[in-house]
Formats: structure tokens, sequence, C-alpha cells
């Protein structure tokens, strides 16, 4: 069976340079309702700042990438299709509303799927996870996870512990998926040891929003993610609750692809915010 399509589209969704992927997600609201996400309550503005600021990729459900993306046709920044999110009232339990072939129609260059590990609705997680991975071998489209392990068998402190994150993208590995969106675990010992337990061709990128409380611990945990080994970011919360998302979306691009340290990217962030030409980065 031909590569190529995969092969194609992953190829939009990494930066040739770097070898990292920087997305941004706005998929949150049917998991985590809308009220306390604020910046994303208008939609439109959150994906048309973000955009300014020149991912490789953005993360949302169809009915926003319908009504959201149409004006952004030309943009180079991948769609990532995301078909299911876990309800508030089953948070252990990703449910699939979306098809590959909904995001194929869509001109998305992935499909991203929810499976949360570890708790009473594994085994279903399971199922559905080899189900998408071999539609989306067979239709060319990469399939990114957001798999962590959140179930009902796991403590606060163990949904970072490196062995329950280590568990989880090996898991997305076997299951078929081609890049597997996870926590980062704290630190860039124990990030390493994850890294280590799937092949190399096999990408792990990052989550941002629970794991930080400050801009400087965000900033420093992207670049340790980096030097360990971690093949990008998949970020929301932290960037588009931002007071410049913008800027912020290309300072951390400039960490992702350009190397910068954490010194460096503070430094653009402050000269972003200030001057606001953002057309320049
Ligand atoms: O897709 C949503 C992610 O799980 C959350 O990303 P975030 O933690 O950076 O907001």
């Amino acid at each position: 069976m031909s590569m190529l399509g995969k092969e194609i589209r992953m190829s939009r969704l990494v930066n040739p340079k770097s070898n990292k992927m920087m997305a941004i997600t706005v998929d949150h609201a049917i998991s985590r309702g809308i009220a306390g996400m604020t910046g994303i309550q208008d939609v439109q503005s959150a994906i048309d700042k973000i955009l300014l600021g020149k991912p490789d990729a953005v993360t949302m459900t169809k009915g926003i990438a319908e009504r959201c993306m149409p004006q952004h046709a030309g943009d180079p920044a991948s769609i990532l299709m995301k078909i299911s999110n876990p309800a508030p009232a089953n948070p252990t339990r990703d449910v699939v509303f979306g098809t590959v072939d909904e995001a194929i129609r869509m001109g998305a260059d992935g499909v991203s799927m929810g499976a949360i590990m570890m708790g009473d609705f594994q085994g279903d997680q399971i199922e559905k996870v080899g189900m998408i991975a071999e539609e989306c071998m067979r239709k060319g489209m990469p399939l990114i996870g957001h798999v962590y392990p959140k179930g009902e068998n796991v403590s606060m402190e163990g949904r970072t512990a490196w062995e329950n994150i280590a568990y989880c993208v090996r898991s997305a590995c076997e299951l078929g998926m081609d890049i597997v969106k996870t926590t980062y675990t704290g630190d860039p010992d124990s990030m390493a040891k994850v890294v280590s337990c799937v092949p190399s061709s096999f990408r792990i990128v990052i989550q941002g929003g629970d794991a930080c409380n400050t801009l400087d611990d965000y900033l420093q945990m992207t670049r340790d993610a980096m030097d360990c080994g971690v093949g990008g970011v998949t970020m929301g919360r932290f960037v588009w609750d931002y007071r410049d998302v913008t800027a912020l979306v290309i300072t951390l691009r400039y960490i992702i692809h350009e190397g910068y340290s954490v010194k460096e990217a503070k430094e653009l962030l402050a000269q972003l915010e200030n001057d606001k030409n953002y057309d320049q980065f």
C-alpha cells in the first residue's frame, strides 16, 4: 500500500529545518465547557490571532473548521481534525463524533483523536483507536492521538509519572498512531525515559495547559522538551489565554523551530508585544 498521502501530509505538519511540529489546539469546549475557556469563547478571533503567528497546524472540530477556516483557505497552516472528545459527564471516555472522510473533505492534514488510558473505558478506547488507525492508514491520513493516563485507576500525581506517560506513548505507537500528544512529565530526564520507550521515528508532542503556572515555566518546559527528544507541541489554553496570542505563538515557534533559549524568547516576546510587528517574524 502506498504511504505517499501520509508522507505528504506529515511533511506539511513538521518543519523540515527543526524536524519539530508546532500545533495549537482550540478543541476544548466539548470536554471542558465554554464558560471558563475565555480565550476561545470568540473562537474566530482566537483562530485568526493564532494563524497570524504561523504555527504548523491548528487542532479543531469539524463544525468550527467549517465556520472559521474558509477565510484562511490559502494559509499554509494545516487543519488537524479532532474527531473525538470526552464529555464532562464521562470524563474518562473519549467519544468519537467525526470521521476520517470528513477530515479529508475539509482539507485536513491530520486526524486527531483522544484515548483516556488506565480507566474503566480503556478497552473501548484502545479498540476505537485501532480501528481509526487502520482507516487512516488506508486513506493516507496521519493520526494524532491525545493519549493521557487520566482514567479512574490513576491518582493526580500518577498523571505525570513517567511510567504512566510512557505507557500511553508506547500504546499509541503500538496501536498505529503516527504522532502522540501527551503530558510533559515535569523534567527533561524523566521525559527522555519516555522518549526512549518508542522507536525514534515515532513523534511525541506535549500539551501545555496543566503543567505550568508562569510564563517562564511554560517557555522553559517547551525548551527542555525540545532538547530531550520531544518532537513538538500541541498547546492550547496557555497560548490563547495569553494577553497577546500572536506574540506568544511566534515566540514558541522560535523556541521550537529556531532553537531560541528562554532568555532570547522572552526578549522576542517583549519586543513583539511592544511593536506588534508580527509580520516580520
Ligand atoms: O487538545 C487539548 C489539549 O488536551 C489541551 O491542550 P492544553 O493543555 O495546552 O490546553
